[in-house]
């Protein structure tokens, strides 16, 4: 089966910090994984060095996307954007522009495939519209089309992020605590139209999780980080709460107990950097 994702020996140090240390794994397409850990544990830095956000220490890393280089031995890779669009990131805080409306978000996902002239006049074809609009359907939220992404709550503006990401074609979807800012009908909601993707379209799924309750009930493998490094890579119905006292001892209660440890909406860097790409390109289509 081809290999949707595969990093080897990739580390990631911030001064002192080893965020990442020497993680190799391979994530084949069409699988549904998740990545559980404790705060602190490396998920963010992991997901978004695969994701060619960030690239890791230059000791010979590296990170293929359906078997093309994204980044490797520091670097990123020269086509790092054209691969990147194979990739949809969502993120805890969805990422969308708010006073944009809700197709305009949307429609972001097909500026990598148009002309950059088309795209700066804001040209997008019927055949772009119509993705969009399907794209909304399959999530829900076609309703609100021309609202304002910020008038949306907060499930529906996360599934406005998916629509954005399935306009773009994305192949495998990389979402970072997807669920986290989101009330638990809502994070249901989203946790089935992810699955519903992998299903019905064989999208890949990494996504990292606070709680291990909706890694088990949705995903068939799980992937647990500590300290910078995987500790555990298997069926979800191993983590039972004893299993992840052993991994994780007094921190296991934060992954156990939902709700316990909502994470700080703090807006990093390198969010913010691809919120105002998104921004820009909105901007000049709009
Ligand atoms: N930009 C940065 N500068 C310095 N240290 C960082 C930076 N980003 C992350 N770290 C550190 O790297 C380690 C891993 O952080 P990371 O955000 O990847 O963990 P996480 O498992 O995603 O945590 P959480 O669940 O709280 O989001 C932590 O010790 C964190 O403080």
């Amino acid at each position: 089966m081809t290999e949707a994702l595969a990093i080897r020996g990739l580390s990631k140090t911030y001064g002192t910090v080893r965020a990442v240390s020497g993680i190799s794994l391979s994530i084949k397409a069409g699988e549904r994984v998740a990545l559980i850990g404790a705060s602190g544990s490396g998920k963010s830095t992991m997901m978004r060095l695969a994701s060619g956000l960030l690239v890791g220490d230059a000791d010979g890393g590296e990170v293929r996307v359906f078997g093309e280089a994204i980044q490797s031995n520091g670097k990123l890779s020269g086509d790092a954007r054209r691969i990147r669009r194979r990739i949809g990131l969502i993120f805890q805080k969805f990422n969308l522009v708010n006073r944009m409306s809700v197709l305009s978000n949307v429609l972001v996902g097909s500026l990598g495939r148009i002309s950059a002239l088309r795209g700066t006049l804001g040209m997008f074809e019927h055949a772009d519209r119509e993705a969009a609009w399907l794209a909304m359907t399959q999530v829900g939220i076609e309703q609100h089309i021309y609202k304002r992404a910020e008038a949306l709550s907060g499930g529906q503006q996360q599934r406005a992020a998916i629509a954005r990401a399935l306009v773009q074609r994305a192949e495998i979807i990389v979402a970072d605590e997807p669920i986290a800012s989101l009330d638990p009908k809502s994070a249901k909601r989203v946790m089935e139209i992810l699955s519903k993707l992998n299903r019905t379209q064989g999208i890949t799924l990494l996504v990292s999780l606070h709680q291990v309750d909706y890694a088990r009930a949705y995903f068939d493998r799980v992937i647990a980080m500590r300290a910078g490094e995987v500790v555990f890579d298997g069926p979800a119905a191993k983590l039972t709460p004893a299993f992840l006292t052993e991994l994780y001892g007094a921190s296991a209660e934060e992954l156990i107990l939902p709700g316990q440890t909502e994470a700080t909406p703090v807006m990093d860097p390198a969010i913010i950097d691809v919120t105002r790409n998104h921004a820009a390109e909105l901007a000049r289509v709009n």
